[in-house]
């Protein structure tokens, strides 16, 4: 634990679908926050050490028998709570409130009247009310002894309330989703001016931090890292290299399905900029061959995952010294998950990832992103003066462009797509479109159309433009790209690539379709 960490905030999770934007909010503030579930044992709650705690919401109603619920203890602490909707309820329930169904359930915007400036409305102007966003269908019906109310709204008399005294809150709105305009201040207002944290949660404080912890912990000791030139595993490389430099070996493996010049890019970066002691593994072969006939999607996926860990452990072999660490670049949303309060979620599809190298090579893990969500990431990469062409890079995913060829992923066929697949690059950078859309890419679809170039018929392939907006990958929608660059777009593959003569657009949401085609 580094200074950057001593001052923190505990979010407490009932299974909110926004308690990871409380997060968000609070490091926005540059203060450190962690989610824990809301069964947290107290006396791990105690030893955490937070300079205050925020209850989030939940889909639950405190009154019923097994909600969730949290040791009255956090109140006896001595640090302020703020509870959001369903963590305002409960804390009311547990300090003798009352709390019961409303006549009417508020879902959406409403207008806040503030009527006493404490605690998060302590930065709040009294004259303008303030949007916020309702999500409920219970409400306060007695505050617990010591509370006031803070603030009203038409279908809320207590919308907010506070004991400034124990500088315990509750708000009934939900300040962290960007429909509450000054939410983010309001928590703000909380974690800086109740809790008395300092704005120190920077991430040029977080790579030197980090660099500093490598050089003590990890000093002399040989550390891999597989990197694909996203912006994950690049950072990974870079805080590791400059603590430990020559004892890092990065491994960069060319599947074959990787996009139009990326090796090159990626070896010039990485090894010739840097100074990284790089290895590029030329496995296109090995891949493509086990890949020769397979049309089905998650076969695919299997071969891919397979065929990298035997790759990749081979060269990891190969290097001199004993190797004790493997460093990945899992981040805090992956972390989120598998420690939630919800369940974990079903598999769609199952990811490629190096997950299972660890288990199987008995090396110990290094994380030095665990704690960052993706725009914190991409932050320290430009700390670390990673070019904005990697750091603002839309996710690529492991298995590449085979999971963008239906069917059989032949070298003619990936040739095809992958010139394609540079058209979309190309324009989208242009037209400064590709860092405000999520993903966007082609598809090679396995369907040949008549069309006709220079009164010759043509009978060829067809291209799918898929360009999505999302925020986390979760759900999606098609992005309303503008016409202009879609008629560029096609006419530019059909023009440039041989063997294309068509160009169809993909207007699917995820859910039902998802992002990717296979
Ligand atoms: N071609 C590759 N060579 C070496 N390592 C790879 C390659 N592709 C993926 N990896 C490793 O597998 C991890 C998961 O890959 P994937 O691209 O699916 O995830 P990601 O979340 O996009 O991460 P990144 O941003 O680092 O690419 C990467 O972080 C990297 O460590
Ligand atoms: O690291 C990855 N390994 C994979 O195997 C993989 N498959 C899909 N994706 C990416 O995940 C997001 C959601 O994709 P889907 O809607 O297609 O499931 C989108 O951003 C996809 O690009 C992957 N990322
Ligand atoms: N969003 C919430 O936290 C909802 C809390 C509670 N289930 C209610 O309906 O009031
Ligand atoms: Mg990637």
């Amino acid at each position: 634990m580094s200074e950057i960490h001593e001052q923190k905030i505990l979010v407490l999770d009932f299974g909110s679908q926004t308690t990871q934007l409380i997060a968000r909010r609070v490091r926005e503030a540059r203060v450190y926050c962690e989610i824990h579930p809301c069964t947290m044992p107290p006396d791990e709650i105690k030893a955490y050490g937070a300079r205050g705690i925020i209850l989030s919401g939940g889909p639950a109603s405190c009154y019923e028998p097994g909600a969730p619920s949290v040791d009255p203890a956090i109140f006896e602490l001595g640090v302020p709570v703020l509870g959001i909707c369903y963590g305002m309820q409960i804390l009311t329930h547990l300090l003798g409130g009352k709390v019961a169904r409303g006549a009417k359930r508020e879902y959406g915007p409403a207008k806040l009247n503030i009527q006493r400036q404490a605690g998060p409305f302590r930065e709040c102007g009294l004259d303008e009310p303030q949007p916020v966003w309702m999500s409920h269908g219970d409400r306060i019906e007695k505050m617990p002894q010591g509370f006031e109310t803070l603030a009203v709204t038409a279908n809320s008399p207590v919308a907010a309330m506070g004991d400034p005294e124990r500088r315990i809150y509750g708000v009934q709105f939900h300040p962290e989703v960007a429909h509450t305009h000054g939410g983010a201040a309001m928590l703000a207002a909380f974690v800086l001016g109740d809790c008395g944290c300092d704005p120190i949660w920077t991430m040029h404080n977080f790579a030197e931090a980090t660099i500093a912890d490598f050089k003590e912990r990890l000093g002399g000791q040989k550390v891999i890292c597989a990197l694909s030139g996203g912006v994950d595993s690049s950072v990974v490389a870079l805080l590791l290299h400059k603590a430990i430099g020559k004892d890092l070996t990065s491994i960069f493996v060319d599947n074959g399905v990787l996009r139009a010049g990326e090796v090159a890019e990626v070896a010039g970066l990485f090894r010739d900029v840097f100074g990284l002691n790089l290895v590029v593994v030329d496995a296109a072969d090995l891949f493509l061959d086990r890949l020769k006939g397979i049309t089905d999607p998650e076969e695919k996926r299997r071969i891919i995952g397979h065929t990298f860990i035997e790759v990749f452990d081979a060269e990891a072999a190969k290097i001199a010294g004993e190797v004790q660490y493997l460093a990945q670049g899992t981040l805090y949303p992956d972390v989120i998950e598998s420690v939630s309060f919800k369940g974990p979620s079903a598999v769609i599809k199952s990811h490629h990832n190096v997950g299972g190298l660890p288990e199987k090579m008995k090396l110990k893990l290094v994380e030095p992103l665990r704690e960052l969500f993706k725009d914190e990431c991409r932050e320290v990469g430009r700390e670390l003066g990673l070019p904005e062409t990697i750091v603002s890079r839309q996710p690529f995913p492991g298995p590449g462009l085979a999971i963008r060829i239906m069917g059989e992923v032949t070298r003619p066929r990936l040739a095809t797509l992958r010139e394609a697949d540079a058209i979309v690059q190309e324009e989208m950078r242009a037209s400064d479109l590709y860092t405000k859309v999520w993903q966007s890419f082609a598809v090679l679809v396995p369907v040949k159309t008549v069309g006709v170039m220079g009164d010759e018929r043509t009978y060829e392939d067809v291209v799918a433009l898929r360009i999505v907006d999302s925020v986390d990958a979760m759900t999606a929608d098609w992005s309303r790209v503008p016409y202009e660059i879609l008629a560029r777009l096609s006419s530019r593959i059909i023009n440039e690539v041989k063997g294309v003569n068509r160009v169809v657009l993909d207007i699917s949401s995820k859910p039902p379709s998802t992002i990717e085609w296979e």
